[in-house]
C-alpha cells in the first residue's frame, strides 16, 4: 500500500515520476524468451530489474495479460509478486459496472487471498457513477485513478460534451472529488492533451493524474510538466512501447533501462526547475 505522502517522497527519493506500463505482447518479446517457461514473466521480470530505480510505479495492463486465458492471468499473477513494494502499482483494468459487479472486480485485483493479486490502485471508468466507483473505495487505502480525458482520439466524442457544468470531463473530475479526497482519487488524462492541463487543474488541483501517452503515443513531457505540475508534482507519467521494447534483441532489460534513464533525467529537471527537489 502507497501512501500519498511516500508516493510523494518516492517521486523526491528516486527524482522521478515515471510509470513504466507492463503492457507485454508475447509476440512482441524477444525470440529467446520463448524458452522460459512463462516467457511473459521472464520479459516483465528483466524489465522491472532494469528500471526499478527509475521509476515510481508500474502498470501492467490486464488485457494483454487476459488475452492469453489462464496462461496471461499467472503471469500477471507472478508479475505483480514480483513488483517493489515500494512503487506504485497500478493495474490497468479500466472496470465500471453495477456495485455487486464492481465488488468482483476489486477482489480480483486487491484481494491477495481471493485472486493472488493485490495492486495498489485500478484505473476505472466513470460512466456509470458513484455507486460503481464505490467498491475500490471501500478497501482501505487503495486507489481509484478515474478516466477524465484520455488520450485516445475519441476523447471527443463524449469527454468533450457540454453539459451544465462546463464539459463532460470537467464535470466527471469535480463530482469524483466529491466521493473521495486527493489521497484516494487520481485522474487519467492523456499526454496527448498538454495544453488542457491548465484547465484541469482548476478541477483537480491536488489530485495526482496518471499521464500516458509519451514516447509511442507522441505526448510532450515538457509541456505536460509546464501545465500540470503541482507542489507535489502531482503526476505520475507513463511509458509503455517506447520503454520495453526498445529493443527486440538479447539486450532488450538494458535498452528498456537507458530508455527510461532518458525519461528520468529530464523528469529530474523539471523537478529542479518546479523547486520540489
Ligand atoms: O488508462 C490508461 O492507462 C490509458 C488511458 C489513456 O487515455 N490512454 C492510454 O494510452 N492509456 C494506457 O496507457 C498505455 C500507453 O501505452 P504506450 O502508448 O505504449 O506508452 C496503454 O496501456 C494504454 O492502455
Amino acid at each position: 500500500m502507497i501512501s500519498r505522502k511516500q508516493l510523494i517522497e518516492q517521486i523526491k527519493q528516486k527524482k522521478s515520476f515515471l510509470c513504466v506500463g507492463l503492457d507485454t505482447d508475447i509476440e512482441k518479446i524477444p525470440a529467446f524468451l520463448k524458452e522460459y517457461p512463462d516467457p511473459v514473466f521472464e520479459f516483465n521480470k528483466r524489465i522491472i530489474d532494469a528500471t526499478q530505480d527509475l521509476c515510481i510505479s508500474y502498470k501492467p495492463n490486464a488485457a494483454f495479460y487476459e488475452a492469453r486465458g489462464i496462461k496471461g492471468l499467472q503471469s500477471l499473477i507472478d508479475t505483480w509478486k514480483y513488483l517493489p513494494q515500494d512503487c506504485l502499482n497500478i493495474i490497468d483494468a479500466k472496470r465500471g459496472d453495477i456495485g455487486n459487479t464492481s465488488d468482483m472486480y476489486a477482489k480480483a485485483f486487491f484481494n491477495e487471498d481471493a485472486s493472488g493479486m493485490s495492486f495498489d490502485a485500478i484505473t476505472v471508468s466513470p460512466y456509470m457513477g458513484q455507486d460503481t466507483v464505490n467498491s475500490y473505495l471501500s478497501y482501505p487505502g487503495k486507489w481509484v485513478i478515474l478516466l477524465a480525458l484520455t488520450s485516445s482520439a475519441g476523447s471527443k466524442d463524449f469527454q468533450y460534451l457540454e453539459t451544465n457544468q462546463g464539459f463532460l470531463y470537467e464535470t466527471v473530475i469535480q463530482k469524483a472529488n466529491t466521493w473521495a479526497g486527493a489521497d484516494r482519487m487520481m485522474f487519467v488524462v492523456g499526454a496527448t492533451k498538454s495544453t488542457e492541463f491548465t484547465n484541469i487543474r482548476k478541477f483537480a488541483p491536488d489530485n495526482f493524474l496518471l499521464v500516458p501517452g509519451v514516447g509511442a503515443q507522441g505526448g510532450n513531457l515538457e509541456e505536460v510538466c509546464r501545465y500540470g505540475m503541482t507542489k507535489d508534482c502531482g503526476l505520475i507519467v507513463n511509458a509503455s512501447r517506447s520503454i520495453i521494447y526498445a529493443s527486440n534483441g538479447k539486450d532488450f532489460a538494458e535498452a528498456a533501462g537507458a530508455e527510461a534513464l532518458k525519461i528520468q533525467l529530464q523528469m529530474e529537471n523539471e523537478l529542479e526547475k518546479a523547486g520540489i527537489i
